[in-house]
């Protein structure tokens, strides 16, 4: 299935046969003696130009990770909430998955809470853990649930906790020893990774009509609460779903190679290479890991995009003009 408009052969045929059926709508428009604004016109067109994109993903699940760093702007939140609402207007079901590591970072700071990571994983305590899930699940998610609501949407909020959706168990690490160059588990604390999914509360709550927003706070089998990266969460989420992509928001244009040029294309395989040489660090390792996780688990395609630029989605979903960094199983 072609997993873009630009790269797909699918979408090509199509577009080809509107143009030789009907040549160039505009063009067409502006031969007639009622002079059109072209404007209107070009809006007009980019409508079609998505139709074939809207009758192939109605019905598909959608997992959309809107990562902290996206987040800071105003503009930029109430863009993506449209996109969100215009998703499921369309048929789609989004799901969205949200960060906060930098809010975290921010009150962890207020609270004079020294905080470190491993390999972009928060170092996890009992306070962290505290502070994160009131972070996460209290501020942040209700802040995307009424952005979803003034773009016209109905969103509910909820976490990983919320009828058991993730089940999460200690992430165990490993580092190598810079000095003696000995293997050594690092105790990450209370950084949980999931281990079940229900999806039973996202699909009621998507089936009624509403979009569910989920902040990335898993439970223990002991009722321990998890702090789960949020790409983490997102992949395991778009797996359990049987999610046709997932997208990962964040504050870069895509995966960018050691000249700082976008990587557009990558496959499971590359992305190995790319850790081991360094091209990629912090928070970007456990992104790209989930990537690979998640479509060898079955999902179409992985799509790391910049969630500055204005209506990104739209833009990889609807038209011919997507950018960012997709990843494909091999
Ligand atoms: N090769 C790379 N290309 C792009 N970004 C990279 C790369 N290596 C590391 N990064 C870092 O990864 C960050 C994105 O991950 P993260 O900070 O976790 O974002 P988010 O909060 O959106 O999930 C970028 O801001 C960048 O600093
Ligand atoms: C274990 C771990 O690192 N959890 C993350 C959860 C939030 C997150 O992932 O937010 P972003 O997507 O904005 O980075 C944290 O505490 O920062």
């Amino acid at each position: 299935m072609p997993v873009r408009g630009w790269r797909g052969a699918g979408a090509a045929a199509m577009h080809s046969t509107r143009d030789e059926a009907g040549g160039c709508r505009y063009g067409r428009a502006i031969m007639t003696d009622h002079a059109i604004d072209p404007a209107l016109l070009l809006k007009a067109e980019t409508l079609v130009e998505a139709l074939p994109y809207m009758q192939r993903y109605a019905g598909e699940t959608f997992v959309v990770k809107y990562g902290g760093h996206a987040m800071g702007d105003p503009e930029a939140a109430r863009d993506f909430a449209e996109d969100v609402v215009l998703m499921k207007a369309v048929g789609i079901n989004p799901i969205v998955v949200h960060g906060g590591g930098p809010q975290i970072g921010a009150m962890l700071k207020t609270l004079n809470v020294e905080t470190r990571f491993v390999d972009g994983l928060r170092v996890t305590d009992a306070e962290t853990a505290r502070v994160a899930e009131m972070v996460l699940s209290g501020s942040i998610n209700k802040e995307i649930v009424s952005w979803i609501g003034r773009a016209g949407g109905r969103a509910v909020g909820i976490s990983g906790k919320d009828g058991r959706l993730v089940t999460a168990e200690k992430v165990r690490r490993t580092q190598r020893d810079p000095d003696s160059n000995i293997e050594q588990v690092v105790d990450l604390g209370f950084v949980g990774e999931p281990s079940d999914v229900d999806t039973r509360l996202i699909e009621t709550i998507s089936k009624s009509g509403m979009i569910p927003v989920v902040a990335p706070i898993g439970v223990g089998a002991d009722g321990e609460t998890y702090n789960i990266n949020a790409d983490t969460m997102a992949g395991a989420i778009a797996i359990a779903t049987g999610a046709a992509r997932l997208f990962l928001l964040t504050d870069v244009p895509g995966v960018l190679d050691k000249q700082k040029k976008l990587m557009s294309d990558l496959s499971p395989a590359q992305i190995g290479t790319l850790r081991q040489d360094g091209t990629i660090s912090g928070g970007m390792i456990p992104k790209l890991e989930t990537c690979v996780h998640a479509v060898e688990g079955g999902v179409d395609a992985a799509v790391i995009l910049d969630g500055r630029v204005p209506h990104a989605m739209l833009l990889e979903i609807f038209t011919k003009r997507g950018a960012g960094t997709l990843v494909r199983a091999g």
